[in-house]
């Protein structure tokens, strides 16, 4: 009904209704809108018909330039003087422009940067694009081919043995592995990596609903999969992972071999420049140089900070305008600074503008995907607001208790708010005061803005944006941004936002001096494998620092017990644990050197754990973005770090998502035949209520990513296998809702609760 209105209507009256929704008073307006549709229908039906006029006028200008093309054509043939070539011709021109200012206004008008893959209506990948000059040497946005991909080359025709495999790889190596490294990953002839796989590699799965175990990225990672309403074809999400095609023997190969040749040679070249441009993550630029705060460069000086990094350089001025931005930089590199400089420079402006107020208003929030991350923030503001009085920061976090809030929030008013979105949206809904109070918001920043925008969170997200002012600067932060993220950020982001990307199309988000290898082995192997590589660390580098990521959190609980079992100096954070002990442990592992932290992807993002020196993700994580993250918590601040994937055969399909990156297949390490009886024997002293939640978490959390859980039976034949590996001797029993829930009543190898 009510796109029928709006057919109705001219695009005059388009633009009064715009004047009519924006015009409503700040703090959302109403909730329904003509037709009664909602606030985010109605402003999707005005951005598709924005760009369906788009659209139109282009095919029209199009048309024109190929009808003045022929019309010069033809009067080229005929003999005639052309208009555009002879300005003094007696002809008089009609042609507002030439052919060749047409094409450069058309160019200029959509040649913006980083516009080109906004263009792919389809979503598909970024095409590669042509070679295009070294880039500056501040490193920022280069613009050079992305890296071959030698594993769809071979894929396609070029049959490469495990010895030819092997040189190929080397040839890629980032660097020259130290003797120490080769001897850790022997090759273990015994051994091999196909033994267990269970699953053909033709095979695809899909999600359904999650069980209840699975923590935040499970839960995640589910939602993705199940439509949205209210987002069209925004909520379109990744194509889905492919398995890689088997090789193609027959094929003649002296094409692909000599392609691969030239993009070896080309992909070493491109290997030096990151390394050149990866030495430091500062820039030549002086925080006492950026039109900061005095009191501000004093706080920094103090906390050791001089030279700004390459992503606060390039984001300050544009922040410090005034103007929207979303900003894409590399882990570890200095994003948190990068918007807090701006957000104490908009507290300074309006408190200088401002007359005194009994309840000071919020200017700035800043949004959190985890409490940790929340409180990090904080933190790192203090050190920054040190000599700046009367300017304070808050948090507003779950697990913590709300009445607390509330006073903390009556007896000292700040003027910043660092919060996660459940707990902010805990205290809009309940306290009136508290949203009159953000009525004065100046700024708001979403840091791990993907992960944000993300359908895990939102619906919260929609709900908070919707409570605060429109006349605000709205600041996004990640490591990663994935095409969709960016064009949902229109949600948060005004349309005119400048979008700074540090990494530069084409390039890998991770760091050239961070190692990483992925190691293919079945189930029952890995916790022997883990011991094994940890051990192996520990001998190596003295002061060790290690981070294990495990799937779920009551993979997390099990893994950590069993470590500690087998005397590894161990710790655990996961979400099912009450919030001060994972902040006493978040801090302890922060300060400390040798202790391993396992954890699950509460710590993935954004955590700033300094010098870490290894990090083991075990299983496949929900997605290529949060590989990145996880991986992002080593090779901070421009250090050395080092990454391992352990993978069971069928979860092989995973490295398909990031083959992009450089990152190499390691043989399996030689065990110590007795390290199969140690951990047995270990795993037998854990708890059966430990492993029975452990499978249940296992289950949901394979059951809600898309590949794994279409395939119920295989994926109950894969959960029965990790149950052995954890010395179970039958499958747990499931309630028959879980199982219901999950599609999995009735599969064989299931048992349902009586
Ligand atoms: N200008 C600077 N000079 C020196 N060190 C800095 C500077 N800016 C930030 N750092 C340090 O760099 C480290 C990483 O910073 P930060 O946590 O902000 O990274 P990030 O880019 O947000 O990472 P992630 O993507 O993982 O969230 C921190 O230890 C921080 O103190």
């Amino acid at each position: 009904m009510y796109s029928s209105i709006l057919r109705r209507h001219s695009s005059s009256s388009s633009k009064l209704l715009c004047a009519f929704f924006f015009a409503r008073p700040m703090g959302g307006g109403p909730r329904t809108f003509p037709g009664g549709i909602n606030k985010w229908q109605w402003k999707r039906l005005h951005e598709k018909k924005a760009r369906e006029k788009e659209k139109r006028l282009l095919d029209h200008e199009k048309q024109l330039y190929e009808a003045r093309i022929r019309s010069q054509i033809r009067a080229k043939l005929a003999g005639k003087p052309v208009s555009e070539f002879s300005p003094d011709s007696d002809h008089p021109n009609h042609n507002p422009m030439s052919p060749q200012d047409h094409i450069k206004a058309l160019a200029d008008r959509f040649m913006k940067e980083g516009a080109e893959d906004l263009w792919n209506d389809d979503d598909g990948p970024v095409k590669s694009p042509p070679p295009l000059p070294r880039r500056p040497s501040n490193g920022l946005s280069r613009q050079i081919e992305p890296p071959v991909d030698l594993r769809k080359l071979t894929s396609h025709g070029w049959s490469l043995g495990p010895g030819n495999a092997r040189i190929v790889s080397r040839a890629l190596k980032p660097r020259h592995y130290s003797e120490q490294v080769r001897r850790r990953f022997r090759r273990n002839e015994s051994s091999s990596s196909d033994d267990d796989s269970g699953v053909s590699s033709g095979d695809e799965f899909s999600g359904t609903l999650v069980d209840d175990d699975v923590e935040l990225r499970g839960r995640r990672n589910v939602q993705k999969m199940m439509s949205s309403a209210a987002l069209g074809k925004y909520d379109v999400k990744i194509k889905r992972r492919v398995m890689p095609k088997s090789i193609d023997e027959g094929d003649d190969c002296s094409e692909q071999i000599e392609l691969i040749r030239h993009e070896l040679s080309r992909k070493n070249l491109a290997k030096e420049e990151e390394k050149e441009g990866e030495e430091s993550i500062l820039s030549q630029k002086r925080f006492d140089e950026c039109g900061v705060s005095p009191l501000t460069v004093k706080a920094l000086s103090s906390a050791g900070y001089v030279q700004m990094t390459r992503v606060q350089e390039a984001t300050l001025d544009v922040c410090l305008e005034g103007k929207d931005a979303l900003v894409k930089a590399k882990t570890g590199t200095g994003k948190s600074a990068a918007f807090l400089l701006p957000a104490i420079e908009a507290v300074l402006k309006a408190t200088s503008s401002n007359r005194i107020q009994r309840v000071p208003p919020i200017l700035v929030l800043i949004l959190c995907p985890t409490r940790e991350i929340a409180s990090q923030i904080a933190a790192e503001t203090n050190v920054m607001l040190k000599y700046h009085d009367g300017i304070g920061v808050q948090t507003l976090i779950g697990g913590t208790r709300f009445k607390f809030d509330q006073k903390r929030l009556e007896s000292d008013p700040c003027q910043i708010i660092v919060a996660t979105p459940g707990r902010l949206l805990d205290h809009i809904e309940n306290k009136g005061s508290f949203s009159v109070r953000l009525m004065g918001l100046k700024m708001l920043v979403l840091d791990e803005a993907d992960h944000l925008l993300d359908l895990g969170f939102r619906k919260d997200m929609e709900k908070i944006v919707d409570c605060l002012p429109r006349q605000r600067q709205s600041l996004l932060f990640s490591a990663t941004v994935p095409k969709e993220v960016r064009r949902i950020s229109q949600l948060v982001l005004k349309r005119e936002h400048a979008f700074v990307d540090t990494v530069g199309l084409g390039n890998a988000e991770t760091h050239a001096q961070v190692r990483q290898s992925y190691l293919v082995a079945p189930h029952k192997l890995h916790f022997q494998i883990v011991y094994h590589l940890l051990k192996d660390h520990i001998l190596q580098v003295p002061d060790y620092k290690v981070i294990v990521f495990c799937t779920t959190a009551m993979v997390t609980s099990l893994v950590f017990l069993l470590l500690q079992e087998m005397k590894v100096n161990v710790r655990e954070i996961h979400s099912r644990k009450p919030q001060i002990y994972r902040t006493r442990i978040s801090e302890e592992f922060r300060e400390s050197k040798r202790l391993v932290l396992i954890t699950s992807d509460v710590s993935a993002r954004g955590i700033n754990y300094p010098d870490v020196t290894l990090v083991i993700q075990m299983g496949i994580p929900s997605d290529r973005e949060q590989y990145i993250h996880r991986l992002g918590r080593t090779g901070r601040e421009g250090k050395e770090g080092e990454g391992i994937l352990l993978v069971a055969p069928w979860e092989e399909y995973f490295l398909d998502e990031i083959k992009d990156l450089p990152i190499e297949k390691f043989p399996l390490p030689l065990l110590d035949p007795d390290l199969n009886l140690k951990v047995g024997a270990s795993m037998d002293k854990i708890d059966t209520s430990v492993k029975e939640a452990a499978y249940h978490a296992w289950l949901g959390y394979y059951n809600s990513i898309r590949e794994t859980g279409r395939d119920k039976t295989t994926l109950v034949e894969l959960a029965n296998q990790f149950c052995e590996s954890i010395g179970l001797q039958k499958p747990p029993l499931l309630f028959r809702k879980t199982a219901l829930k999950m599609g999995l009543k009735g599969i064989p190898g299931i048992r349902i609760r009586r």
